[in-house]
């Protein structure tokens, strides 16, 4: 499902915290889950809004600036998280009707949470919240023992985004300058009334170190993995050197092609495009068209890879053989697999490169051509 953002609607996400309780190196928002920065997980699901304001603490607008700019407005935070989201607030004064208030914590809010805020607001309600009801016995605790029960009926947990009409909660922060663990709070200090829309077990904020490991697995349960192969055949004809995977083998014949007939390519860029449901290079690269005559064949599997990364993927690996009698692949295997973890931006162990021979049977043991096989896996995010 993907989030329906009305006109008038921007949302605030908070990213300017230390993220003391997580520990680690970097403040929890910047590490990466699944591959990519818990706040970039965070921001994807703001996608469809008009206006997004990021708030960054002042160290991190270097990087903040060099991963979101673009259709993402970045502030400067302050030292409490209501004081960054007064500086959020601030810089969309006048410019929205409607205020989603997310914490960059939470990278796995689904969309049916913001739309259940965003339906609310649109239902006339000022002020809006995700929560969840309570469902463990609560206890206080002094010196390691139970000292109280408090009734949890009626009680929930607050999540984010919250969402209020933009000229009451920038109101409720001025008014309330001492702050408070969430924008709700502040809305309820002011008399405005804050309906609670469903909330979600996968919105949870990443607090504590064990959280991260929490997320994963439930990232893992939506991966979405693609699996592609190609194979590719290639007759000998004159010459005296052939490209294989990218790299230049003399051999006292050639590969006949439209390009430079680099059967290894081939198949590897046809697994890609089979990953993605994109046909092969022949749909991309017509044969018919004279501009690929000669082609290095590098164009078309830095195409098949932009293509994957144009839509979210990205390789996980790549696997060609090649299937000849000569030239022997061994000694150049681990040059076609530095030429083509080059071309793909890829590290060298996602790459492999090996070679068998048919056993003399069929036309490539008679030495009438080469084959290659390849697979490729595509991973999303
Ligand atoms: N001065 C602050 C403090 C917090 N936040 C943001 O508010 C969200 C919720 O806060 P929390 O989970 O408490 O994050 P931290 O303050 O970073 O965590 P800690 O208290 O462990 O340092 C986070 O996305 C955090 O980056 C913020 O923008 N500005
Ligand atoms: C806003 C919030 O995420 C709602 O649950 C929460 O109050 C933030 O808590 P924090 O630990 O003070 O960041």
């Amino acid at each position: 499902m993907r989030v329906r953002a009305p006109a008038g609607h921007a949302a605030i996400v908070l990213a300017a915290g230390r993220g003391v309780r997580a520990g680690g190196t970097q403040p929890k928002q910047w590490c990466d889950l699944g591959s990519r920065p818990v706040l970039a997980r965070a921001l994807d699901a703001f996608a469809g809004f008009e206006r997004v304001v990021l708030v960054v603490h002042e160290d991190d607008m270097g990087a903040a600036i060099a991963q979101f700019s673009g259709p993402v407005t970045i502030v400067t935070g302050g030292e409490t998280r209501s004081a960054s989201v007064l500086a959020g607030l601030t810089a969309l004064e006048g410019q929205a009707s409607h205020v989603l208030i997310h914490d960059g914590a939470r990278p796995l809010t689904p969309a049916p949470v913001i739309q259940g805020v965003i339906d609310a607001l649109e239902g006339g309600a000022i002020a809006a919240a995700p929560g969840l009801p309570v469902s463990d016995t609560l206890w206080r605790g002094e010196a390691g023992h139970v000292s109280d029960i408090t009734p949890r009926d009626g009680l929930y947990r607050a999540q984010t985004p919250q969402g209020f009409r933009l000229p009451e909660i920038l109101a409720a922060h001025r008014a309330h300058p001492e702050g408070a663990t969430d924008d709700v709070a502040l809305a309820l200090k002011m008399g405005h009334p804050v309906a609670i829309t469903e909330g979600s077990e996968d919105n949870l904020k990443i607090t504590w170190p064990g959280d991260f490991t929490r997320a994963e697995k439930l990232l893992g349960g939506a991966v979405d993995i693609r699996l592609g192969n190609g194979f590719d055949v290639h007759a000998f004809g004159p010459g005296d050197h052939v490209w294989l995977c990218g790299v230049r083998i003399p051999h006292e014949a050639g590969l006949v092609g439209h390009s430079d007939a680099d059967v290894g390519m081939h198949a590897l860029t046809d697994a890609i495009y089979g990953a993605l449901a994109e046909g092969d290079i022949g749909r991309h690269f017509p044969p018919s068209d004279p501009q690929w005559k000669g082609a290095a064949s590098d164009i078309f599997l830095r195409h098949a890879i932009d293509l994957a990364r144009a839509k979210g993927f990205r390789l996980a690996n790549g696997d060609v053989t090649l299937i000849c009698e000569a030239p022997k692949i061994g000694p150049h295997a681990s040059a076609m697999q530095a030429r083509l973890s080059e071309i793909l931006q890829a590290e060298a162990d996602r790459i492999s490169v090996k070679a068998t021979t048919s056993e003399r049977l069929g036309f490539t043991g008679r030495g009438e051509g080469i084959a290659a096989i390849a697979t490729a896996s595509l991973i999303k995010g």
